[in-house]
Parts: structure tokens; C-alpha cells; sequence
């Protein structure tokens, strides 16, 4: 199977690699073109323009920033549109808002193109290994024709009916993970300001109803104020920011996620956008009033 792949920053190059590793064709873009010369030494092909890969391809795979990278692909000059058409499908699997993937959707039906969209849980490492969840909706044929490609992508694959169904539970899932990286945040400040171990917090936590693989990635390098990025803290933030939105769409009131939602941004303020979403740690760690009593 041959297919396009748009964007190859943290998600999207392990990704790709994934695909090349298994014996499928793949043609890549990034902005940054410099990026696509070590999926070239892997067997890609590099495609100039979006609208280049999309001619080439049968089936394009994005996987960008955020919604306004999602729309400047789609509708800038050389974009996917000037050359999606009947008989192509167009997959992407960057998180964006259900209002963002309408916009696509009706652009490439317009045209004859097919559309899925398919957030990922999962990050970095499970991107290289293939153990990501999928969470398509959108053209239900398309789904059908892109599961060998997401059976190596992924462990799991759900199919949630409607366009937007994928991005709003894509959103519902990262707002309760940023909730709980803020959790996790105090509750080690607070075992530490009580002069209690960190790491045997984290031992207690693991055996304990609340145990999560988060906890157990993430604690121990927060400990040694360690924050190299696999989910970069501003994408973090960007889900939080579009949770949110959806919340106030639908009167849902969410004060635990607006505040975590603060100190994502305070992060970024700070200059920690491009490090770990753990890195939120250091705002919590500094806060005033966490400091001496
Ligand atoms: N990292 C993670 O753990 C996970 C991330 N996600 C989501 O996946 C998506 C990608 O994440 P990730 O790989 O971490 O992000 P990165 O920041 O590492 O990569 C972002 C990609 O988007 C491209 N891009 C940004 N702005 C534009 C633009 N205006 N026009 C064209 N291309 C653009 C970048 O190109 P360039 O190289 O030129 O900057 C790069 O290829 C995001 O939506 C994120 O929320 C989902 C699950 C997990
Ligand atoms: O969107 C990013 C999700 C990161 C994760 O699921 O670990």
C-alpha cells in the first residue's frame, strides 16, 4: 500500500518510519523539508507540496500542529485541495476541534476526496512501537481501506460514527490527562515540601487504584526536573484551550481543567512550551504560596 504522509514532526516522523518499517510505499512533506532526509535514507520518497504528495497518492495521511497548520495544508496555495479528487482519501490524525475537521471534511467531499479523521492516544514512544489508539470518524469506507495501515500504527483502532466524533473524544481524553499531569504535579510538591520521598510516592501510587502508566513514565523524570519532549506542554495547552470550547458549547462546567489549563499557559509563558507537558511541574513547583510557610 502506498500512501502520503504530511508533517513529520515527533508523531508523525515515528509514524512514518512505522509504515516504511512494514513494507508500505511512502511519499513525504514537511514544512521544514529538511526533515524529510532521514525518511528518505528509510526508503520515502519526498513530495514538494502537499498538493504534490496528494496527486501521487491514493490515500494521504496528515499529522500537523494544530488547527490553523491543519487549515493552511488544506487551503494554501500548493495545498491538499488543488489536487484532492474523487477516488482520494485524506486521513488526518492531528488533534484539532470538531469544527476544524468539519471545515476539511466539507472542502474534500466538495471536491469527490473521502475524509476520516483520526486522532491518536498515545505519544512518542508508542508511535515507534506501533501501540497507539486511534480514534477515527468520518467515511466509514475509508476507515475500512486504511485498517493495515492503522494495524501497524496502532493497537487499537474505534470507529465513532460522525466527523467530529474523533476529535471531540480525542479532546475529552487529553483534557482528563492534563488534569491529572497537574495532580501528579502538587501531589509530589507536596510530598516533598512534607519531607516525604518522591519516588516512593510514586512506588505507593503504582500499587495503589489510581496507578496509571503516566504516573509511572512521567514521575520519575519530573523528579529530576528531566522534561525532554514527547508531547510537547503548547500542544498540551492547545488541548486544553479547545476542551475547553467544548465544554462551554455544551454548558459543561470544568473547573479542574480551566485550572490546569492556567498552569499550561503560565508553562508557556515561561518559555517551556517546546518541553514535555510534564514541565508544567516547574510552574507548580514555583507557585507562590507552595514556597516556605
Ligand atoms: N507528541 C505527542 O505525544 C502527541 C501529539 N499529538 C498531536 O499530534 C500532532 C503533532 O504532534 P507532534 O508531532 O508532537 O508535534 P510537533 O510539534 O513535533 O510537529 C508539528 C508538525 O506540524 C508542522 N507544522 C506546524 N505548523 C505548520 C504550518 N503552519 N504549516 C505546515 N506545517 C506545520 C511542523 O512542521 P515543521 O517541522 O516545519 O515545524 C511539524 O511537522 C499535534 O496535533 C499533537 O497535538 C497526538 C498524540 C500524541
Ligand atoms: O496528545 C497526546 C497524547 C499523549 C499521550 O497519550 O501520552
Amino acid at each position: 500500500m502506498e500512501v502520503g504522509f504530511l508533517g513529520l514532526g515527533i508523531m508523525g516522523k515515528a509514524m512514518a518510519l512505522n509504515l516504511l518499517r512494514h513494507g508500505f510505499g511512502v511519499t513525504v512533506w514537511n514544512r521544514t523539508l529538511s526533515k524529510c532526509k532521514e525518511l528518505v535514507e528509510q526508503g520515502a520518497s519526498v513530495g514538494e507540496t502537499p498538493a504534490f504528495v496528494i496527486n501521487k497518492c491514493k490515500y494521504t495521511i496528515a499529522m500537523l500542529s494544530d488547527p490553523s497548520a491543519v487549515l493552511s495544508v488544506m487551503f494554501d496555495k500548493d495545498g491538499v485541495l488543488e489536487q484532492i479528487c474523487s477516488g482520494k482519501g485524506y486521513i488526518d490524525m492531528s488533534t484539532v476541534d470538531a469544527d476544524t475537521s468539519s471545515k476539511i471534511s466539507e472542502a474534500i467531499t466538495k471536491k469527490g476526496g473521502y475524509f476520516l479523521e483520526a486522532p491518536v492516544s498515545g505519544s512518542k514512544k508508542p508511535a515507534e512501537d506501533g501501540q497507539l489508539v486511534i480514534l477515527a470518524a468520518g467515511e466509514k469506507a475509508l476507515y475500512e481501506e486504511m485498517i493495515p495501515a492503522f494495524n501497524v500504527l496502532g493497537k487499537k483502532s474505534f470507529f465513532l460514527g460522525q466527523v467530529g466524533n474523533g476529535a471531540k473524544m480525542k479532546l475529552v481524553v487529553n483534557m482528563i490527562m492534563g488534569s491529572m499531569m497537574n495532580a501528579l504535579s502538587e501531589g509530589l510538591c507536596l510530598a516533598d515540601r512534607s519531607s516525604l520521598n518522591e519516588q516512593t510516592l510514586l512506588d505507593v501510587l503504582e500499587l495503589a487504584a489510581i496507578a496509571n502508566p503516566m504516573f509511572k513514565m512521567k514521575g520519575p523524570a519530573m523528579i529530576q526536573s528531566n522534561y525532554s519532549p514527547a508531547f510537547p506542554l503548547k500542544h498540551q495547552q492547545k488541548d486544553m484551550r479547545l476542551a475547553l470550547a467544548l465544554g462551554d458549547e455544551n454548558a459543561v462546567s470544568m473547573p479542574v481543567a480551566a485550572a490546569a489549563n492556567e498552569a499550561f499557559k503560565k508553562a508557556r509563558s515561561m518559555g517551556l512550551g517546546d518541553l514535555d507537558f510534564s514541565a508544567v511541574h516547574e510552574v507548580v513547583k514555583t507557585a507562590k504560596g507552595s514556597g516556605e510557610a
